[in-house]
């Protein structure tokens, strides 16, 4: 081929790297040669470093504390207790919740590992030094870890708001009740129980676990008194919502703020809510006008950052005799620990869980949630799902499954009978929620095709009898699920956090010689925006991603934004993305009419240029336009080639996907083994194919380490039990097995481009598809649910309590 000739249509498609393509991730580069650049890679001149005297009681009288040893230490210049920071009302600080939480323990302590001073020396081993010649005399009280039994104690935890029968969410009944929260027709749905042909009941528990990202949470804060400026590098999920309550919290003014989330080693949530380690580290450098550091050590992160879960799911579920689902019951008791410091949106006590109703058309379902205060870690609602989406697809596919039990019907078969149909669409659920799109039939039929999942069947059968022949000690689990995620919050008329609207936006730059810089208000942790978003923006406006910077993450430059959690930045951010891109081609399409000589209207927009209609060797490329758009005097037209747009969503997006997980178990050790994991998502249009198919890998590995043994587990005095990686589980390669990905593709017709989020999903669909494998393995022996983590331990306790063993 001559080195001339113009490149084809498809050559300029393709030399975009726009959408759909598995563009390499730009952001590995500096990754994988260790050139990232991380919090504790922060150090600023004369930096100090700070840490928490945490305590040893899960709920104690703190009543007294001696810091005169500590301030002996060489290298320590000052501890902070709730006494310093009281003249400043910081010793309280507000939670995304509505409720108030101690930054340091203010007369006792709440739950083990709780906060209780703040030493700052010259560096970490000094403050370690400092922290332990703290003397604290505490006094200790009865603990309540049982939510249910902290709904009858005497004992009082929160003594503060003791008296208040009204909390941030309605009334309370009880001095350990935060809320109950309540969706649905509560009489309609007994009714329609009561009367039902078939009724299956089940307490359903998903138990407390944790993000655990690689990196901890931190920051260094640093006061500059010469200037006024407070400038503060985290590891923060939403670096403006940071900013906003950092101002409000010091009185500093917001201009004076900035935040700086540099690279960030996975958030999955943990990273969300305000820590007082955030306060402390603002506070003691604003005292002794030196930068100060604060970063957490593993069992730090364990024991006192955003736990997730801790739902206990009361259900009841109704069909006929056929297997149609008539309605659906549900109360939830949920243990929110010691403050309510849930990330949801203000409206939102109990996050999105009502969309419980899940993939199904059910006519009638009423959820009530009763959120309770107990002796441990507050934070919940983290963990790839920040809105209790993972509980409730928990929830509803563990039901299902006990339905089929009950009606002694196929579980496959009972879910694709009462789908919501493709013509359904959109469709608005019993609980009120509005399903933007979907096409569940489609993505069942061809998932049960992939696993060929009669073949599956028959094979389960024919192992069940040669079990009970004693020819064999293993079992055989098909661990089916259907989910719908609801993804994408807002829109800013229902959901906000701490009063800001939950928008998201986006400022793109042309440059003149046609490269570009886009800024969101999200924050990549991993997901790889740097690269997708670059996508988004090349098939909008033409200008090669390679050649389109994304930045992120610093409040001086990046427009608000409400940041990266909810799998909502492709939802919100992505969109506000496209919006951008096309107020750019329209201002393009100006100057190009113009350079034309010819009428707007003329021109249209082809990959990477404007042609004239009808006349496609006249053209001008977009490099061509952003250079005219800064060296050329166009009458009418302002120079420079930018855009902003704040994008406020119409709904959100309903991502859904098909998971089918087959697994061995070996019935006297309760060893398991993943066979097979297949797992097809839909997730509307494709930016980037590969970088979706980590997401998968990613959110399916932590699915596989909630269902089979991650576990946050407290002893009756409240003492954390799992607080190292002795305990917690984290799967190594070793543990996690290979997974099939698929897809279908139902855009949502809302979104610019029909994107949904897909980060979520596969933790969402991922716990119960590894559950339901353990508790389909044990069916034809008469197991309805047993509650996870499904450890060797537990899965041998099931076999055994079956009789299996003999
Ligand atoms: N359709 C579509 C969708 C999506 N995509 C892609 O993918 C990713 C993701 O996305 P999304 O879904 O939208 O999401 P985002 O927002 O971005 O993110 C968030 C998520 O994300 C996930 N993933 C991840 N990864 C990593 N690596 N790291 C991390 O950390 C993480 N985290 C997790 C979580 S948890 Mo939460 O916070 O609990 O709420 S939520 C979450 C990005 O990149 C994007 O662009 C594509 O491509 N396409
Ligand atoms: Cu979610």
């Amino acid at each position: 081929m001559n080195d001339q000739s113009p490149p084809t249509r498809e050559q300029r498609v393709a030399g975009l790297k726009g959408l759909g393509c598995s563009r390499k991730r730009v952001e590995d580069a500096r990754f994988t040669q260790g050139k990232g650049n991380y919090v504790d890679d922060v150090k600023l001149p004369g930096m100090l470093f700070g840490d928490f005297v945490r305590s040893p009681y899960a709920h104690a009288r703190v009543n007294a504390i001696r810091t005169e040893e500590a301030l002996k230490v060489p290298g320590v210049l000052a501890v902070l207790t709730a006494k310093d920071l009281e003249p400043l009302s910081l010793h309280w600080m507000p939670t995304l919740a509505g409720d108030k939480q101690m930054v340091l323990a203010d007369g006792k302590v709440l739950f083990q590992g709780q906060e209780v001073a703040f030493v700052v020396a010259t560096d970490r081993y000094a403050a370690a030094d400092g922290i332990a010649a703290v003397e604290v005399d505490y006094e200790e009280l009865p603990v309540l870890t049982d939510p249910f039994e902290a709904l009858q104690s005497d004992v009082v935890l929160r003594e503060d708001i003791a008296d208040q029968t009204e909390g941030a969410h309605g009334a309370r009944r009880h001095h350990n009740h935060i809320f109950l929260w309540e969706e649905g027709d509560e009489a309609a749905t007994n009714q329609a129980i009561e009367s039902a042909e078939v009724v299956a009941e089940e307490m359903v528990y998903y138990h407390r676990t944790h993000p655990c990202p690689l990196e901890t949470c931190g920051c260094v804060a640093s006061m500059d008194k010469v200037n006024g400026k407070l400038t503060v590098y985290g590891t923060f999920q939403a670096p403006h919502v940071v900013r906003t309550v950092a101002s409000l919290l010091s009185g500093i003014e917001e201009h004076n703020i900035r935040v700086i989330s540099p690279d960030i080693g996975g958030g999955f949530g943990n990273k969300v809510g305000v820590y007082p380690g955030y306060v402390c580290s603002i506070v003691a450098s604003i005292v002794t006008g030196k930068p100060v550091k604060w970063i957490e050590n593993r069992m730090d992160n364990l024991m006192a950052t955003a736990f997730a879960r801790d739902y206990w799911m009361k259900g009841k579920i109704s069909a006929t005799r056929d297997g149609k689902i008539t309605g659906l019951h549900c109360h939830v008791t949920a243990d929110h620990g010691a403050f309510d410091a849930c990330a949801d949106p203000t409206k939102f006590p109990a996050g999105f869980f009502h969309i419980c109703t899940g993939s199904y058309d059910i006519p009638v379902a009423y959820v009530g949630v009763d959120g309770v205060y107990t002796n441990k870690a507050p934070g919940g609602v983290a963990y790839r799902c920040s809105f209790r989406v993972t509980e409730a697809a928990y929830f509803i596919e563990r039901m299902i499954e006990v339905l089929a039990i009950e009606l002694g019907m196929d579980a496959a078969e009972l879910r694709a009978k009462n789908f919501i149909r493709a013509d359904q669409f959109p469709y608005t659920s019993a609980l009120g929620w509005e399903y933007d799109s979907g096409d569940y039939h489609t993505a069942w039929d061809k998932a049960l095709k992939a696993v060929d999942y009669e073949g599956l069947r028959r094979e389960q059968a024919e192992r069940v009898e040669a079990f009970k022949r004693g020819e064999t000690r293993k079992l055989l689990g098909i661990g089916l699920t259907h989910f719908t995620e609801i993804v994408g919050a807002g829109p800013v008329k229902n959901c906000d956090i701490l009063g800001m609207g939950m928008f998201d936006s986006c400022e793109i730059r042309v440059h003149p010689t046609g490269s570009a810089i886009a800024r969101l208000g999200t924050i990549s942790q991993g997901q790889g925006h740097a690269t997708t978003f670059a996508q988004i923006l090349a098939s909008e406006i033409g200008i090669p991603a390679d050649s389109i910077t994304i930045e992120e993450g610093d409040t001086d430059t990046a427009p608000y934004g409400l940041g990266t959690y909810g799998s909502r930045s492709t939802p919100v951010a992505g969109a506000a993305t496209a919006m951008a891109g096309r107020k750019i081609r329209a201002k393009a399409q100006m100057i190009a009419a113009y350079l034309l000589e010819v009428h707007d209207d003329d021109v249209e927009f082809d990959v990477d240029r404007f042609v004239v209609k009808g006349a496609p060797e006249r053209f001008k490329t977009m490099a061509e336009i952003a250079y005219a758009a800064y060296n050329q005097a166009i009458p009418g037209v302002e120079p420079g080639l930018e855009a902003v747009s704040y994008y406020d969503p119409p709904n959100m997006t309903y991502p859904f996907g098909a998971y089918i997980c087959v697994m061995e178990i070996d019935v006297d050790t309760g060893v398991h083994e993943i066979r097979q994991f297949y797992a097809l998502d839909d997730c509307g249009t494709r930016i980037n194919p590969m970088v979706i198919e980590g997401q998968v890998h990613g959110g399916l590995t932590e699915a596989l380490a909630i269902a089979m043994g991650q576990e946050i587990a407290y002893d009756e005095i409240g003492n954390h039990k799992t607080a190292t990686f002795m305990d917690f589980f984290i799967p190594t390669a070793w543990e996690t097995p290979t997974y099939t990905t698929d897809h279908t593709e139902t855009p949502s017709p809302h979104h610019p481009i029909g994107a949904k989020g897909v980060g979520e999903s596969p933790n969402v669909g991922g716990v119960p598809a590894f559950s339901n494998a353990v508790h389909d393995a044990f069916r034809a022996f008469g197991l309805r649910q047993a509650h996870m983590p499904h450890d060797q331990w537990r899965v041998w306790k099931i076999a055994h309590d079956l009789g299996l063993h003999g």
